[in-house]
């Protein structure tokens, strides 16, 4: 596939060539390599961005590229600069676990990790969210925490990816290249919104318990789960706010009436599906999932308060976590998944998040302990 392009349209073409995105879920993984052009800007109501999303598929299209697809990655803060990479074509293969190489990432050495919230941080944090719900001014917010890990080299993005996709068969994994030569990778069990022609789909989560390794105490705690009032409580937001944004959108719909349990490789979580079909005039899939985001499964309830909230009092900046991730073809079908269990890759650093929902009844001690089983989902691709 030829990358030389005439003059006049020198300004969209790639000074990143072959720098990869991967995109897997349960029935599908895409790989991209040839990238054609980075956008770095806001995707919100200041910028021109879907102008430019449409310019750059025409452009590429015209050059004789009839599938090219945006793979990229939001902010949870949309004023901050989101990364919408084009690439020319792509490749779409079926997961095959037994196929792929069974290697863990290359064999590092930690020198050194720092957090970057501390525990005594968060859970001030927690008990000030406490203190707004119970004078009601917010009824759910989450708090993240960020670590840091500095390697002696550099791990591939390839391996992580192949890592993460083997540890995480039913996950939606993700490699995206960001800013500064940097990726975003990682392993979220949550779709926020997918697009094919007039389907649209949503799998919000929100009520967790971390997974022990003993089979009956799993069955005791997915029970549990299931019937805790303040996991309901805190599942609700999302489902509700899900089916307030979508259904505006939808001819017909449906909603779960009551949340299901999904596994991840180490959590248990309150889970609810909503499905619709759109009216011909709906938005694409990006502007649809940028009407849900941030939903409460990352922010919190109401909206605004909760965000503010977390800008003033989370302490660092959480970027591209709890944002969103994913593709879209030029037609406007795509998926895209929340940007929860994911590290930053930068050079021989690797920053990793985690997040707790807080309701009222909520414990701070316990909420830090979720978040540091969430983490493990990144960690085990380190094998720490
Ligand atoms: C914010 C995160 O998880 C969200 C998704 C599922 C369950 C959640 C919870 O129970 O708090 C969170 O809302 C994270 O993993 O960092």
């Amino acid at each position: 596939m030829t990358t030389q392009k005439s003059s006049a349209s020198q300004s969209l073409i790639s000074n990143y060539q072959n720098q990869l995105a991967c995109f897997a879920s349960r029935n599908h993984h895409i790989y991209a390599q040839h990238l054609i052009h980075q956008i770095h800007m806001p995707v919100n109501s200041d910028t021109p961005f879907n102008q430019q999303i449409t310019d750059c598929f025409n452009f590429i299209k015209a050059q004789g590229y009839p599938h090219p697809i945006l793979i990229g990655a939001i902010p949870f803060d949309t004023n901050q600069n989101a990364t919408l990479n084009f690439y020319s074509e792509f490749e779409q293969t079926t997961p095959n676990s037994a196929q792929q190489p069974a290697h863990t990432a290359t064999p590092n050495t930690m020198l050194h990790q720092k957090k970057l919230v501390e525990r005594p941080v968060f859970e001030h944090s927690v008990k000030l969210a406490l203190k707004a719900m119970n004078s009601g001014n917010m009824q759910k917010i989450v708090l993240s925490q960020a670590t840091e890990f500095e390697f002696n080299q550099q791990h591939s993005p390839e391996q992580l990816f192949t890592t993460l996709t083997r540890q995480n068969p039913d996950a939606y994994s993700f490699l995206i290249p960001v800013e500064d030569n940097q990726y975003i990778f990682g392993a979220s069990p949550e779709l926020l919104l997918s697009r094919q022609q007039q389907q649209v789909r949503s799998n919000p989560l929100a009520g967790s318990r971390p997974r022990s390794s003993n089979t009956e105490e799993n069955n005791r705690i997915r029970n549990e789960l299931y019937h805790s009032a303040k996991d309901r409580y805190e599942h609700q937001f999302v489902i509700d706010n899900i089916r307030h944004q979508l259904s505006k959108y939808c001819n017909e719909y449906s909603a779960s009436e009551t949340p299901d349990i999904l596994t991840t490789s180490t959590m248990f979580h309150l889970s609810s599906v909503f499905q619709g079909q759109l009216q011909p005039s709906a938005p694409d899939a990006l502007n649809l999932a940028l009407h849900l985001h941030p939903t409460p499964a990352v922010c919190g309830t109401p909206t605004p308060v909760a965000k503010q909230f977390i800008l003033s009092h989370e302490g660092y900046n959480r970027h591209y976590y709890s944002g969103l991730n994913g593709w879209m073809d030029a037609e406007g079908n795509g998926e895209w998944v929340v940007t929860i269990r994911n590290g930053l890759l930068n050079q021989n650093k690797i920053r990793l998040y985690a997040g707790a929902g807080i309701v009222v009844g909520s414990d701070a001690a316990t909420e830090w302990l979720e978040t540091e089983a969430k983490m493990q989902t990144m960690l085990n691709v380190f094998q720490f």
